[in-house]
């Protein structure tokens, strides 16, 4: 086992010279012998080495008793300790996610706070291998993104410096075997025996079938996961390249795409350069972020309509208009629903108030007029392409039927059209601003009058 796994250490190139490295140490079995196994093997020259324990205070005494157990375990040994205890749930119940979460939140800042404090280049896990086989089948029956079903990372960045994990090489048993040689007395969390977790029935369902098939089974899900993080990086550099040609403007909260060239990327690659935006963007991804939300994101850039918006969670907007898709988290002061774009081609556009404009091109005048729901456009004499848009203060209209203009506060005002309602009410114009309608409300004195043309273009709104 001790070959194995400096083997491995040594192809990943997870450990050099002059290190810090800070070990995630809960008491228990893996990672006990993991800060047993570098205390010994030396790997590198001249590294300090950092135990670092989380007391989660689930299990009142016993969990300050592993506190305890860790901190004797490294003053006979003379390792550097470090801990904290933190009420787990009562931060829980505050942010309301389940214990395995917060525990993990909890876990992971004290990890980064330490690595800090200490400067510290790794931190070592003792996630193993069967750990990693149980991930990455949960990880496909749940779901998960890209590169997360390659499992755990072997090393990935993290705060100052990395996350390594050296037993990915090696089994549970394998990890046993070594604490029994070495006369090591671990602590044993009750809780891993219940099959109330998710992970604890793959564990005790699906792990033994595995290794009844194959007692090695382990060496093939980490082929699998090292060949996948392969294969991702060079998928991702490929979309960087791609995308860069793809991108009109990137800001720290802003980036803007061009539509046609990124859908003339592959399907693949079109995934993963979304979810490089995303990455992004979000910095931490939303864990209500999911698979559906890129799929709907997907069709939404290759849908025919030209316009519209997306709303992803922790308020990030996508807007499309024609070529450009923007993602934002910009909304200017009073500007939640402000929208502009152009109505050039025949098709349904979705509004933001929930209505809908239908555009179609007729060769006669229509017979039957819809009054205020419908506007005839005789293209020699409106300046094409027209626009839907919000209103904008001083907005005024020549109405049909009368002389001089309306000011579209007051024909709102007029028509009781609620306060709220009129900042997303649209409000249709052609390309030289002039106003030609508002849907459901008044028509301007430019829809067509003469009913002989070959072409018109019939403007419908349904709410
Ligand atoms: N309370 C803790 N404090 C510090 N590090 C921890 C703590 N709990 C877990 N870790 C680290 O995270 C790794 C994975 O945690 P997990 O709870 O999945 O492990 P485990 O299989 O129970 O491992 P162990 O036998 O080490 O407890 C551990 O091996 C250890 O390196």
């Amino acid at each position: 086992m001790i070959e194995v796994v400096k083997q491995f250490i040594k192809k990943h190139n997870l450990i050099s010279d002059n290190s810090t490295i800070l070990v995630g140490v809960s008491g228990g079995p893996d990672s006990l012998a993991l800060l047993h196994f570098l205390y010994h093997c030396q790997m590198g020259k001249n590294n300090r080495l950092i135990a670092v324990h989380v007391d989660h205070m689930f299990r009142g005494r016993q969990s300050e008793e592993d506190l305890l157990y860790v901190k004797s375990f490294c003053e006979k040994y003379q390792i550097e300790f470090e801990a904290t205890q933190i009420d787990v749930t009562m931060y829980k119940n505050e942010k309301g996610i389940s214990s395995q979460v917060a525990a993990r939140e909890i876990r992971y800042d004290f990890y980064d706070e330490m690595m800090k404090k200490h400067n510290g280049d790794l931190l070592a896990l003792g996630h193993h291998g069967d750990d990693q086989i149980e991930t990455i089948l949960m990880r496909l029956v749940r779901g998960s993104k890209g590169i997360g079903y390659a499992g755990m990372q072997i090393k990935r960045p993290f705060s100052c410096g990395f996350i390594i994990r050296p037993f990915l090489s090696i089994t549970k048993d394998a990890i046993e075997e070594y604490c029994t040689l070495h006369n090591l007395h671990p602590r044993r969390d009750p809780s891993n025996d219940k099959d109330d977790y998710t992970r604890n029935r793959f564990r005790h369902h699906i792990l033994p079938f595995l290794k009844g098939e194959n007692p090695s089974v382990h060496e093939r899900f980490l082929q699998f996961s090292e060949m996948m993080t392969e294969d991702n990086q060079v998928l991702d550099e490929l979309t960087r390249e791609k995308m860069n040609k793809v991108m009109k403007r990137k800001r720290d909260r802003e980036v803007e795409i061009m539509v046609n060239p990124f859908l003339s990327m592959p399907k693949s690659l079109q995934r993963r350069g979304i979810q490089l935006i995303l990455n992004y963007l979000y910095k931490e991804l939303p864990p209500s972020l999911s698979t559906v939300h890129i799929d709907n994101l997907l069709s939404f850039l290759a849908s025919k309509h030209p316009s519209g918006e997306l709303h992803f969670p922790n308020d990030l907007r996508i807007v499309r208009s024609y070529d450009s898709c923007t993602f934002t988290y910009t909304y200017l002061e009073g500007e939640k629903n402000l929208y502009r774009f152009r109505i050039d081609e025949p098709g349904f556009y979705k509004l933001n108030n929930g209505s809908e404009i239908k555009s179609q091109v007729l060769e006669n005048y229509p017979e039957k007029s819809n009054g205020n729901y419908s506007f005839i456009i005789d293209p020699d004499t409106v300046k094409l392409p027209v626009y839907v848009r919000t209103r904008k203060s001083g907005d005024k209209m020549k109405l049909k039927g009368m002389n001089g203009s309306k000011k579209v506060k007051d024909i709102f005002i007029d028509q009781k059209v609620p306060l709220q309602q009129r900042d997303v009410w649209p409000v249709v114009e052609d390309s030289k601003g002039d106003i030609l309608w508002l849907p459901g409300l008044k028509k301007s004195s430019f829809e067509a009058e003469c009913k002989t043309k070959s072409r018109y273009i019939v403007l419908e709104y349904k709410q």
